[in-house]
């Protein structure tokens, strides 16, 4: 008999306005996997994880978190003038995290820093958030979502912007998370990160046309 998924959707249901976008699907986000979710543009995928997230309240259906979860956005626009740095924004991650007031401030700032440097952004995390590259901001947004250190990991298109060495980082750095038991679940169009996902969820027709493939390579 297989663990459940710490993260599960059972007969999801979700409409925009009237508009239906995913409809009775079941989907698993299991521990110690990394999920691609994928398909063609509007189909669904952002509202899916953003339901899995619980950002989005689910129309109908089950939707089952058994550990925190992190979502990482895709990189928003920020105003050059916005008054917090890139570690700062990597703080509030680190301060989210269910052990996050045990940690202290001095844990929270070594748990900061070790989520900076994994992502590679250790000589651009003190300038401000708004001053960076769109590319920049994608990786503290990962690295916010690493302190987290949540037991699951979900990611909108982490890759966009981001040049082919940090899209290598962070492949590598979703399968590290994945190894020490994080649910991960991705959103991509990337065809490397499908290639080395240990499991794909294809979304269609914005609706519940839903095909998952094991891999099985971990
Ligand atoms: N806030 C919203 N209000 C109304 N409709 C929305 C809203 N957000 C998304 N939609 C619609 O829901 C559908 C699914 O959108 P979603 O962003 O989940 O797709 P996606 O698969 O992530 O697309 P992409 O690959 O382009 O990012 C689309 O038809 C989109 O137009």
């Amino acid at each position: 008999m297989t663990d459940l998924a710490p993260v599960r959707a059972r007969a999801l249901f979700y409409a925009h306005d009237e508009t239906p976008v995913l409809s009775g699907l079941d989907v698993d986000i299991p521990a110690g996997r990394v999920t691609a979710i994928i398909g063609p543009n509007g189909a669904g995928k952002t509202t899916l994880i953003e339901v899995l997230a619980g950002v989005r309240k689910a129309g109908s259906g089950e939707v089952t978190r058994d550990t925190p979860v992190a979502l990482v956005v895709q990189r928003p626009d920020a105003p050059a003038e916005l008054p917090i740095t890139g570690r700062q924004v990597v703080a509030l991650g680190a301060a989210a995290t269910a052990g996050g007031a045990r940690l202290g401030p001095g844990g929270r700032a070594a748990r900061v820093a070790e989520a900076v440097e994994r992502v590679g952004a250790t000589a651009f995390a003190d300038a401000p958030f708004g001053q960076l590259s769109g590319g920049q901001r994608q990786r503290i947004l990962i690295a916010q979502g690493l302190a987290v250190g949540a037991g699951a990991l979900l990611l909108d298109e982490p890759a966009a912007g981001l040049d082919e060495l940090s899209r290598a980082r962070t492949r590598e750095l979703l399968a590290a998370e994945a190894a020490r038991g994080v649910a991960v679940a991705c959103v991509t169009h990337d065809a490397a990160d499908i290639a080395v996902a240990d499991r794909v969820i294809r979304i269609e027709h914005c609706r519940a046309h839903l095909r998952v493939s094991e891999a099985g390579a971990r």
